[in-house]
């Protein structure tokens, strides 16, 4: 249970003791799974970004305790003793691209390894390694990181997280501004190594379908407090509860909602609602065939 996050009583407050202040986490309860894809979801201001930033301790919580790769983190914890926690949570923020700025994309990749103490030459295996992964191709290893395409920006700064090799990848609005193409080539990509690597993957989106399509487990904020976490079957059950929360469903259960009413076959069906495409996809072809066996 070593990559288990676990907030108990987590609270924070921004400018805090200033006439400034901002209390945007309220004794946060709540458990993030170890070796799982967790969505946090949550109307604009819930305390989404606040909440992850706990994660790789750019913040730490003004009161109660954090439990993340192994470490407790509180108030009043060493700066010194949290930096091995770095390393083993890797953040990709929106637009992680504003953060390059080596003069080589090799070098901005090395950076990160290079900054723990690894040497030189297993920094650059490395580095070469994440960057096949992100697909970014060998001949613009030595190019200007600021020459390349929006997305492939995106793909050397998600490659210089991933050479930390993060036991947590925690990603906010990893796909902002990309077109749906690129949007679901990355979001296979995160996927594909969470399946491969078995890491900790906490994304935050407003993106409901790829909740219903990649989460294994869903946490709804609200005003900085969890107000529901589970499956995303469960999560979803309740449309005019989700609506409250000004959250929109997935489309493939949008779709379900306007034409349930007029498919008796469907309704009288025990099969469980579909949450993706593909889901809706079968579960229209099982009424098809339920319907042709009535008539026949
Ligand atoms: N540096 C800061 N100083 C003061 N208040 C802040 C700061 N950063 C965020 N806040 C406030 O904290 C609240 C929560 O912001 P946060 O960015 O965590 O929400 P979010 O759920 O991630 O929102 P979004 O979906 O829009 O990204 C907001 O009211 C915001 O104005």
């Amino acid at each position: 249970m070593a990559n288990q996050i676990i907030f108990d009583q987590v609270s924070y407050t921004y400018n805090p003791n200033t006439p400034f202040a901002v209390d945007v986490l309220n004794n946060v309860n709540l458990t993030i799974p170890e070796n799982k894809v967790t969505a946090i979801v949550g109307h604009t201001g819930s305390g989404k970004s606040t909440l992850i930033q706990h994660l790789n301790v750019l913040l730490r919580p003004t009161a109660g305790t954090l439990t993340v790769a192994g470490e407790k983190v509180t108030a009043t914890s060493e700066h010194a003793t949290l930096k091995p926690l770095r390393k083993k949570v890797g953040v990709v923020f929106q637009f992680p691209e504003a953060q390059l700025f080596e003069e080589s994309v090799i070098k901005d990749v090395m950076f990160g390894p290079l900054n723990f103490d690894i040497s030189e030459e297993e920094a650059m295996r490395i580095a070469k390694e994440k960057l096949a992964l992100v697909g970014i191709p060998e001949h613009l290893y030595e190019r200007s990181p600021f020459d390349l395409s929006g997305g492939q920006m995106r793909r050397v700064a998600i490659a210089g997280v991933l050479a930390l090799e993060p036991e947590v990848l925690v990603l906010d609005e990893p796909t902002a501004g990309l077109d749906p193409l690129g949007h679901k080539s990355m979001m296979e990509m995160f996927i594909d190594l969470q399946q491969t690597t078995n890491i900790t993957l906490v994304l935050v989106t407003h993106q409901m379908d790829d909740v219903a399509k990649y989460a294994d487990n869903v946490i709804v904020m609200e005003k900085g407090t969890m107000v529901k976490n589970g499956t995303p079957a469960e999560v979803f059950a309740d449309a005019s509860w989700l609506d409250q929360k000004q959250l929109s469903l997935p489309q493939a259960m949008s779709f379900m909602a306007k034409i349930d009413s007029q498919l008796d076959v469907a309704m009288a069906m025990t099969e469980k609602p579909p949450l993706t495409v593909d889901e809706l996809a079968d579960y229209l072809l099982k009424i098809k065939a339920g319907i042709q066996v009535e008539e026949g």
